[in-house]
């Protein structure tokens, strides 16, 4: 048993949303593989937070069972986060069932969520042991998922401005070129984490240290160290780090480098026409590159996942990465 769905992105490819239904009703969610939170926009909302987005009413649900008394709280990379309480339902991604899914209900939602109106919220793909659902922590929808795959994996195939997709237990070797390149992941803080050997920067020879980083579907752009940051855009002789902008910026007509970081024997290229990520409006762009603020391990977030097809191997406890 297996699942395919569409990943299709909002304006910018700032998040790719997906359907999925819980207890019959199909609401648009944020899969995302750098958290373990299943929650959804419900009646238990605030209407005043609910606005345009697609709520879940547990009630018209003939399957919903309220946890009584468990609360989730969960607060994301960007600043973002909601909370509220829990039940369980039956999920259906791309045809892909399991049955009594810790479902979580919003009471509360920050505004980058109540003014994301397409965003109705996420499906956690990380790893359990980030759940954040008291007084017991529960399973995400892929580990439930796990006995009744043929593969014990998912793939994502993200791109750039056009819908992809995710699969759920099986490999479509028709989305990649080449073979798979594995690399073992440390799933031990709850993340796809795996180390990047080096990088380099257009056509130039790899170098750096080795680093840690985390593959994350939930994260818009590629957050690097501070020093392969800097790195990259001194080849960018417009480039400035701009407090308005939030990061670094540059002349729109700019040639942009590559970006190729080395994972194991994998140069994985992130082509600079990805790294020109946004238009500001008044003749810059918006890197795509930006800092991880030292937090101590790289992001490699969409504009990152949109150049590779990406094996989260369940089983195996780790990635697989090919170009397309
Ligand atoms: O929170 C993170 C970063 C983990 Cl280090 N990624 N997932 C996500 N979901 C919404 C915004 N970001």
């Amino acid at each position: 048993v297996g699942g395919d769905v569409t990943a299709t992105p909002e304006s910018d490819d700032n998040e790719y949303l997906c359907p999925v239904t819980i207890g019959g009703q199909t609401l648009n969610l944020d899969f995302d593989s750098g958290s373990s939170d299943l929650w959804v926009f419900s009646t238990s909302t605030p209407s005043s937070e609910q606005q345009s987005h697609t709520i879940y009413n547990p009630a018209k649900s003939s399957t919903f069972k309220e946890l009584n008394g468990f609360t989730w709280q969960i607060s994301y990379g960007d600043g973002s986060g909601a909370s509220g309480t829990v039940g369980t339902d039956t999920v259906t991604v791309g045809g892909l069932t399991v049955k009594n899914q810790a479902v979580e209900l919003a009471t509360a939602v920050s505004s980058e969520f109540v003014t994301d109106s397409a965003n109705n919220g996420l499906l956690g793909l990380a790893w359990s042991n980030l759940n954040t659902v008291e007084p017991t922590q529960q399973q995400t929808f892929f580990a439930n998922a796990g006995p009744q795959l043929q593969q014990n994996v998912f793939t994502a195939d993200l791109r750039h401005d056009q819908p992809g997709s995710y699969d759920f237990g099986f490999i479509d070797t028709s989305k990649f070129q080449g073979n798979l390149n594995y690399v073992p992941v440390d799933n031990s803080q709850g993340f796809w984490q795996f180390t990047v050997d080096g990088y380099a920067v257009g056509d130039g020879a790899t170098g750096g240290n080795s680093f840690s980083a985390i593959a994350d579907t939930g994260t818009t752009l590629l957050l690097l160290d501070d020093n392969i940051v800097s790195d990259y855009y001194s080849q960018i002789s417009s480039a400035q780090n701009s407090n308005s902008a939030g990061g670094f910026v540059f002349d729109c007509t700019e040639d942009v480098p590559d970006l190729t970081l080395q994972i194991g024997d994998y140069a994985a290229v992130v082509p600079g026409s990805l790294l020109n990520f946004s238009q500001n409006g008044d003749g810059t762009c918006f890197g795509g590159i930006q800092s991880d603020g030292g937090q101590g391990f790289a992001i490699l977030g969409d504009v990152f996942l949109k150049a590779q097809f990406t094996v989260f191997d369940q089983g195996n406890v780790q990635l697989g990465f090919a170009p397309k």
